[in-house]
């Protein structure tokens, strides 16, 4: 498969390596502004987007008006989310967007889910996610924090929202830290005057973000439409 890495950052570099070692070929490595590029005129099967938050919505879009799939990854940019899903339709393209493309995070996500099921209505339990990440990274919270707040929010009568540091009573804190070196820590706790329920991922690397979004490119090549690490996982997550 013909791979266009677009962002060659830490995480374009991982994937360089994993998707050489399963015999693809990258064909593009960008650094800076898309319109530099004629993509229509490059063979290109599969892009992956580990870029920056400034940068995704333009490529993605980019991408998909010369009809190459697109796998994206990159973080911050989730307010132009809906505008993107709405031009992939209209140009017949594809799409995957996922916070966290690393299979051991997909099945934290489902754990999690079960929690917050079993949660709703213990009055008792305060919930808090913690998310810690590298020095270097842009946005917060983390686009993984805020997929665990998304998915507690949804089995939970008494939270309707998520907040960075200070929360309402109907919303749920999300505290960022940021530590030298750290691939990325998530943490959901559940806590009363009495004990603390916590469930933690704890990533020891970049392999497992990198592999998975690998692995979402193998998939999605040859499809159309709008879809998420679930469709990829479906045989595993059932
Ligand atoms: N969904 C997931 O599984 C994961 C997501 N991420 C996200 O991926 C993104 C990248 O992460 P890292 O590689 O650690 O960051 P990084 O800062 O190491 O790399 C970003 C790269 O994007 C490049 N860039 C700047 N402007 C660009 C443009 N207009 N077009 C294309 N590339 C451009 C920079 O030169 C840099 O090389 C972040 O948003 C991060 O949150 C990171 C790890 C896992
Ligand atoms: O920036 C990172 O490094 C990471 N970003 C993603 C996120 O924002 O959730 C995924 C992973 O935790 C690493």
């Amino acid at each position: 498969m013909k791979i266009a890495l677009l962002g060659y950052g830490k995480m374009g570099k991982t994937i360089e390596e994993i998707a050489v070692n399963r015999g693809h070929e990258i064909v593009l490595k960008l650094e800076d502004d898309i319109d530099n590029f004629e993509l229509d005129k490059m063979d290109i099967d599969v892009a992956i987007d580990f870029s920056i938050p400034k940068a995704a919505f333009k490529n993605i879009t980019t991408c998909f008006k010369s009809d190459i799939p697109v796998v994206c990854g990159t973080t911050g940019w989730l307010d132009d989310y809906e505008k993107a899903i709405e031009l992939c339709k209209k140009e017949n393209s594809a799409f995957i967007y996922a916070s966290n493309f690393s299979v051991g995070v997909n099945l934290f996500f489902e754990l999690n889910r079960k929690l917050a099921k079993i949660m709703n209505g213990m009055s008792d339990y305060a919930v808090e996610i913690e998310e810690i990440h590298h020095t270097e990274k842009q946005d917060a919270p983390s686009g993984t924090a805020i997929s665990l707040a998304q998915q507690i929010i949804a089995e939970n009568d008494q939270k309707n929202n998520w907040q960075l540091d200070h929360a309402e009573a109907d919303e749920i804190p999300i505290k960022a830290k940021r530590i030298e070196n750290v691939p990325g820590t998530h943490t959901v706790s559940y806590a009363s005057e009495i004990d603390t329920i916590e469930i933690m991922h704890t990533a020891k690397s970049r392999q497992g973000f990198a592999l998975g979004a690998v692995v979402a490119a193998e998939w999605i090549k040859g499809k159309k439409g709008v879809f998420s690490m679930k469709d990829v996982l479906s045989d595993q997550l059932k």
